[in-house]
């Protein structure tokens, strides 16, 4: 069984009549790279303020486990962490910068440069180090922040929105970058608003909407979460037989798209190997084509139907 190495239960924040995260549960296993997502003001960085021990929960547990011992935040030595609010000098160059940091994690100045070195090539910032950093575009100085992230090599690595300000080059790159982290042991826990990125990358993630999670899990245990994700397109010779179409296709949705040709929508695995016996039943199947929602689809409808679910559960309060 994979290892939890942070364990939230039941956490809650409010700040004033803001309820930021809402009795939130959620695992992040060792060496996976887990997103959050959710809307601006869904309660992302909160909850991240929450794990590094900025703030603490009014209610509810974080337990971080890092060698046989447990933690109520991660131990700030063993944490590398990329802040909402960046905080570089930007009269600095870039060499100062990232000496700076390795220094204040306690990493010996050769270990930091062999770092430096290994780090400003794979972002093609070499040959820059003695920039000062405020003359660096936006998104190079991204890469800068990143890099001075985890310099000291820690074993959880959090990253608020490592993409902001990035092109989709850079972005690329980014994601290069953390699957490198992954492979060196690290944990990573990143939010993001770009899903194609997360979907690429992130081995395991949550939604959140209004500091309550709305989907969790693998990209394909989100799927089975939120129904209808997958597609089926079947044409058939010929027109297909109406009358079994009603009798076979209970309670699975579908819509005629033209007199031959059947759109089935689909929630789960049972659901797809039940309409494929049923399909030989409605007639000959010339041609079949499956789409399955991409992560980005599927974040508006579980942000849709939360919104509208949240505020069924307002008016009927009143
Ligand atoms: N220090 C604070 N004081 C008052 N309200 C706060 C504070 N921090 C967060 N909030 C409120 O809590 C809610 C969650 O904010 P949070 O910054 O955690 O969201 P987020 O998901 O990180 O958003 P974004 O994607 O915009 O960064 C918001 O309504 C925000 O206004």
């Amino acid at each position: 069984m994979t290892q939890a190495m942070i364990r939230v239960e039941e956490v809650s924040k409010q700040y004033a009549s803001t309820k930021a995260v809402n009795q939130l549960s959620f695992a992040v296993n060792k060496g996976e790279i887990f997103a959050l997502l959710g809307p601006n003001g869904a309660g992302k960085s909160s909850l991240v303020r929450m794990l590094v021990g900025f703030t603490k929960p009014d209610s509810g547990k974080v337990s971080i486990q890092l060698d046989g011992s447990y933690f109520s935040e991660i131990p700030a030595n063993k944490l590398g962490y990329l802040p909402e609010d960046r905080g570089l000098y930007g009269e600095k160059t870039l060499l100062q910068n990232l000496h700076y940091f390795a220094a204040l994690h306690g990493v010996s100045k050769q270990q930091a440069k062999q770092n430096i070195d290994y780090w400003l090539k794979r972002f093609d910032l070499l040959g820059r180090e003695n920039e000062p950093l405020k003359s660096l575009s936006k998104g190079n100085q991204q890469k800068v922040q990143l890099i001075t992230a985890i310099l000291h090599s820690p074993e959880i690595v959090i990253l608020d929105e490592p993409f902001s300000g990035l092109d989709p080059i850079n972005q690329e790159k980014v994601v290069l970058f953390l699957a490198e982290l992954k492979q060196q042991g690290m944990t990573v826990i990143l939010s993001a608003h770009q899903m194609a990125m997360v979907e690429k990358m992130a081995d395991r993630m949550m939604l959140m909407n209004k500091g309550e999670a709305v989907l969790y899990g693998s990209l394909s245990a989100i799927r089975e979460q939120i129904g209808g994700a997958l597609e089926l397109e079947v044409s058939f010779s010929g027109e297909l037989n109406a009358e079994a179409l009603q009798t076979h296709f209970g309670d699975i949705n579908y819509r005629l798209n033209k007199a031959n040709t059947l759109v089935v929508t689909l929630n789960d695995k049972a659901q797809l190997n039940e309409a494929l016996a049923i399909l030989p039943k409605l007639g000959q199947v010339e041609h079949l084509s499956s789409r399955t929602m991409d992560l980005h689809q599927m974040y508006l409808k579980a942000i849709e139907s939360h919104q509208k679910h949240a505020l069924t559960e307002e008016s009927s309060d009143e």
